[in-house]
């Protein structure tokens, strides 16, 4: 149990500290849609001022432009700045995001995404952000809030980058990190990311490796207009057709990648590393639970941890120019644009992966014999990444999750993907740890829903892990000299 003054300070500043969120939360900072642009910068601003009101020096950089839904817009500024330069203390760089995934009330919202919502009767916290990763920014500036309210001396140097665009491939920042490598992130020891999430609902997590990622989208087209299925059905050949023929090429129903060239790269499972998925404190039940079924590929645990941690997976995402209404709309959809991804593992590069996606699937459209055009575009690219645990670093996080919950943490790997996170650790050549701070990304055994995570409808965040994940980035920041000083 932790009873240090700063924690006493969180427990009792609980309803600010909400409050904090909220403000958050409502800026609706959706980096892949042209229209929300705006919200986005404003969050990168309001942000800012947050830090700033903390004494943390920052600057919003530039990252350039992009050309979104036809439109070439500005990138959002990545925030960069410092607290604190004491050439005796070790330095963290602390990593999170501040744009969000997609949300609309009609996709199955039981609230307004974009309005905070404190269910007070089961603890929660809910909307699009509250825990990716709008709850663990907070999180970080809640503890520096309680230390300096605290008058507890914050035993590091902080320095931050954050991001507005990680949602979209996280374009403009590699370039940054890589500069100011030599810059402001000069004397970074060590860099923590909150940006992920536990295995079950029970054990906290230290997370040590990420899934890169490639995006594609596949565009065919053919008729001039959209047709009468009547008038043209068995007349032309149908661009929808010929998608669901390339698709159903890409992956089986048991999650095994058609591409050839992919399975091909990844590393042979050994006994040992088998061993450690199957002693990760997690239950088949766990992942049931979260998915609100009992549909996993595998029902051996092991199995399905290591689909999710290390091996490749290829998800299909959705089709744009689809009739998607109700009823029974009789049409040929002219042009459609179907979306898939590829979640990566060691040895898999981003870039040899679009030549074998490209390769391969112009060859299965070649046999298809279609007049119709296609042309299939990598939309962003992400590497994968895998860090040692043997690192201070990872000890004073373990350490901080053992006095804020009285439990050893798991050591996993996490399925999703946070592109930036291996440029981190190459361009500074320094020790990257995540620490999932309690957020939940699985529903608790109170609600039993699977459908409230993370880039999921009814995004949330417990309450209870809103103020233990802040006491543990606080216990973490006050570890680290320790940690260092016994390396
Ligand atoms: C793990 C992190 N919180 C996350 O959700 N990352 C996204 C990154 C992304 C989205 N599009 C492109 N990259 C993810 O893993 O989907
Ligand atoms: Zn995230
Ligand atoms: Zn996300």
């Amino acid at each position: 149990m932790l009873d240090a003054p700063f924690a006493k300070w969180i427990d009792e500043h609980q309803d600010e500290l909400i409050a904090r969120l909220k403000e958050a939360v409502e800026i609706p900072s959706v980096s892949g849609d042209a229209s929300y642009r705006p919200h986005v910068v404003r969050m990168g601003e309001w942000l800012r001022a947050e830090l700033e009101k903390l004494g943390a020096e920052i600057r919003s950089v530039p990252l350039g432009k992009q050309v979104l839904d036809g439109q070439e817009l500005d990138l959002p500024p990545a925030l960069v700045g410092s607290l604190g330069k004491d050439p005796k203390k070790k330095t963290v760089l602390v990593y999170g995001h501040y744009d969000v995934q997609p949300a609309s009330l009609s996709d199955g919202w039981k609230h307004e995404p974009f309005q905070f919502t404190h269910d007070k009767e089961t603890r929660r916290l809910y909307g699009r952000g509250s825990t990716d990763d709008k709850g663990p920014i907070m999180g970080w500036i809640n503890a520096i809030q309680a230390f300096q309210e605290t008058k507890t001396e914050i035993p590091v140097n902080l320095r931050f980058c954050f991001e507005g665009m990680e949602e979209s491939g996280s374009e403009g920042l590699e370039e940054l990190v890589i500069k100011e490598a030599k810059g402001e992130f000069a004397d970074v020891d060590a860099v923590c990311i909150s940006d992920n999430y536990w295995l079950g609902t029970t054990t906290p997590c230290l997370t040590y490796g990420l899934r890169g990622l490639s995006y594609f989208s596949v565009s065919i087209s053919g008729p001039a207009a959209d047709l009468h299925s009547g008038v043209f059905g068995n007349v032309v050949h149908e661009p929808m057709t010929d998608l669901f023929a390339l698709f159903s090429k890409l992956v089986t129903p048991q999650g095994k990648i058609l591409v050839p060239g992919i399975n091909e790269k990844v590393a042979p499972l050994t006994d040992d590393e088998r061993k450690l998925y199957e002693d990760i404190d997690v239950t088949l039940g766990d992942f049931e639970q979260a998915i609100g079924a009992k549909v996993t590929i595998s029902e051996d645990k092991a199995e399905v941890l290591m689909g999710r941690m290390r091996y490749p997976s290829l998800s299909i995402h959705g089709v744009e120019g689809a009739f998607s209404g109700q009823g029974a709309k009789t049409v040929i959809p002219a042009a459609i644009k179907g979306k898939f991804s590829i979640r990566l593992v060691p040895d898999l590069d981003p870039d040899e992966v679009n030549e074998l996606v490209q390769k391969y699937l112009k060859a299965e459209f070649a046999k298809l014999g279609s007049k119709n055009t296609l042309k299939v575009e990598m939309l962003s690219g992400g590497k994968p990444w895998v860090a040692s645990i043997d690192h201070w670093n990872f000890r004073a996080a373990k350490d901080a999750i053992e006095k804020v919950y009285g439990k050893t943490p798991s050591y996993t790997r996490e399925g999703g993907s946070i592109p930036i996170t291996l440029t981190f650790a190459e361009a500074l050549g320094k020790n990257v740890m995540l620490l999932p701070s309690a957020y939940r990304y699985f529903p608790s055994n109170r609600v039993g829903r699977g459908d409230d995570g993370a880039h999921s409808t009814n995004e949330k965040l417990d309450l209870a892990n809103y103020i233990e994940g802040t006491k543990t980035l606080g216990q973490y920041l006050l570890n680290v000299p320790a940690a260092a000083a016994s390396a």
